[in-house]
């Protein structure tokens, strides 16, 4: 996320080496292609998992990030994942599934961090998303991919429904 907040602004994120596991909730804040966006980042540790759900229903779309470096936590990735996806409350959220750390020659490559998530059995008529990978170190893939997201969430039912329920004017495109 602080990648992301240097990439979209002015403003620089807090340098690699001083991020530290996410505890609770980092909430970031940037403008892209005129959309102003609200990041809510979640530690993706175990035992943090239970607070995830309590922002499912307010959320427009999933950023969903795996450490490409990491093969022992793919299965747990994988399931937790398809967790996610099953959510009720996540109904018509565009994703975002992301490798990270594809600047380090030990990750594993997308594809094949891909064929361990089994994307491919996710039905694109079903869900909107984007597998890509990505460095939050140096920025690869990033900019690209949240850019999808913004023009995929603009032209969402579930962004149109959103907006409605918090009473705001449904988009151009309603
Ligand atoms: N080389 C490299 N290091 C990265 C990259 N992304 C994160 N890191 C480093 O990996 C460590 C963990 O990063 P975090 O951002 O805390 O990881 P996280 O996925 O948010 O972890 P949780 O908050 O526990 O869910 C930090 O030291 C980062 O600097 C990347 O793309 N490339
Ligand atoms: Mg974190």
């Amino acid at each position: 996320m602080e990648k992301l907040k240097s990439l979209f602004s002015n403003l620089e994120g807090i340098p690699p080496d001083r991020i530290v596991p996410t505890v609770g909730l980092n909430i970031g804040r940037v403008e892209v292609s005129n959309s102003k966006l609200v990041f809510w980042d979640l530690g993706g540790q175990p035992g943090l998992r239970s607070i995830w759900e309590k922002y499912y229903e307010e959320a427009h779309a999933v950023i969903y990030l795996i450490d490409a470096t990491c093969p022992s936590r793919f299965e747990d990735s994988k399931s937790a994942l398809e967790k996610i996806l099953r959510h009720e409350d996540l109904q018509g959220a565009p994703f975002l599934i992301l490798a990270n750390k594809e600047d380090l020659s030990e990750a594993v490559s997308a594809e094949e961090v891909a064929r361990y998530l089994d994307l491919k059995k996710l039905d694109e008529r079903e869900r909107v998303y984007m597998f890509e990978a990505v460095s939050a170190y140096n920025g690869m893939g990033i900019k690209e991919s949240v850019e999808w997201l913004v023009e995929v969430m603009e032209r969402s039912k579930r962004t149109e429904m959103l907006r409605v329920r918090a009473g705001g004017t449904p988009g151009p495109s309603a």
